[in-house]
């Protein structure tokens, strides 16, 4: 009987000893996601990295502030998922950081993936509940995960902390300041008011936080150096243009972006001290992308520098 790779005959019948081993992972796969993001958002890594020597859960526990029953468990399942060490001596269980947790999962690590996972956590994660739905009705499902009514994916997904945390004293900051940018329309403007910085920020560190790990490999997967000017259109805050002006010191990158993000991400997240992003350089930020792509001035650019516009 003819078998394809994964050992089921081509009939379909399953072989006698095929061991849904690959379903079985995809099936809890979201309990081993949901472990790694309680760990970070209670600082488990955190605390270790601090201590500099093995704890006990019990220590743990109190520096979280959280149950010794589920700290318990929570340390041997991050044992298992092999992010952390155990030491048996002769008092209780104790436990310390691997390396890859202590580089990764440290919120002050320089390749931290902390921002990233907390998206994961209490965005990305939210809207997957509603994958099905988002299939059958063929639309994002941001009215339904967080009350945010909208067509447009990007205000929906930078409007959420307004929603989200409603009653919170930042809401105050949350609801902008009429951000008046030259040439936007009456709409836009009333746009832009509902949309949160500090959503929009911790979606800009999500992005920055992925392209610090594999930004470098990404633009150097093909050789790049033949382009002098290069365009990223969605540039957001500007951390894969700033990998491409390190990898290409000759190269000037002019990012588009919605002038809002342009806005805020000069606001949080520049100027750097080097090569930094967005640069102030050559730009236009207030004026809406859509419109730029015709009058971005590219003329005004340095190089090996970035330019948002
Ligand atoms: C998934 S993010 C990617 C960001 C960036 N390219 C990166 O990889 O880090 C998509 C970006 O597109 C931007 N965007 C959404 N609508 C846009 C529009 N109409 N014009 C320009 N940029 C837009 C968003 O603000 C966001 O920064």
């Amino acid at each position: 009987m003819a078998e394809n790779q994964e050992g089921a005959s081509s009939e379909g019948k399953p072989a006698a000893d095929m061991y849904p081993k690959k379903i079985l992972e995809y099936m809890e796969g979201f309990l081993i996601s949901k472990t790694v993001f309680s760990s970070c958002e209670l600082g488990v890594f955190d605390v270790l990295l601090a201590a500099e020597r093995p704890l006990s859960a019990e220590e743990i526990s109190q520096a979280i502030g959280a149950s010794l029953d589920g700290t318990e468990r929570l340390l041997a399942a991050c044992a298992g998922l092999q992010l952390l060490n155990t030491h048996r001596d002769n008092g209780p269980v104790c436990y310390s950081n691997t390396e890859q947790a202590s580089v990764y999962l440290t919120r002050s690590s320089p390749v931290s993936l902390y921002q990233s996972i907390q998206y994961s956590s209490r965005t990305i994660y939210l809207c997957w509940h509603y994958l099905t739905d988002a299939v059958r009705e063929g639309r994002n499902q941001y009215e339904k995960a967080f009350g945010v009514s909208s067509n447009d994916l990007f205000q929906a997904l930078y409007s959420l902390s307004v929603i989200l945390f409603p009653l919170k004293k930042q809401l105050v900051g949350f609801i902008r300041r009429q951000w008046v940018c030259e040439g936007e329309t009456e709409r836009q403007q009333r746009v832009w008011a509902v949309m949160s910085d500090e959503e929009m920020v911790k979606f800009m560190q999500l992005m920055n936080s992925i392209w610090n790990i594999c930004g470098k490999d990404v633009v150097t997967a093909f050789d790049l150096s033949p382009f002098k000017i290069i365009c990223d259109l969605g540039g957001c805050s500007g951390a894969l243009a700033k990998q491409c002006t390190s990898a290409y010191p000759e190269c000037t990158v002019t990012i588009f972006d919605l002038p809002k993000v342009v806005c805020t991400s000069r606001e949080h997240l520049s100027p750097r001290p080097t090569r930094g992003l967005p640069s102030t350089k050559g730009t236009s930020s207030k004026t809406p992308c859509q419109k730029l792509t015709s009058t971005s001035s590219p003329e005004s650019s340095t190089t090996g520098q970035t330019n948002a516009a």
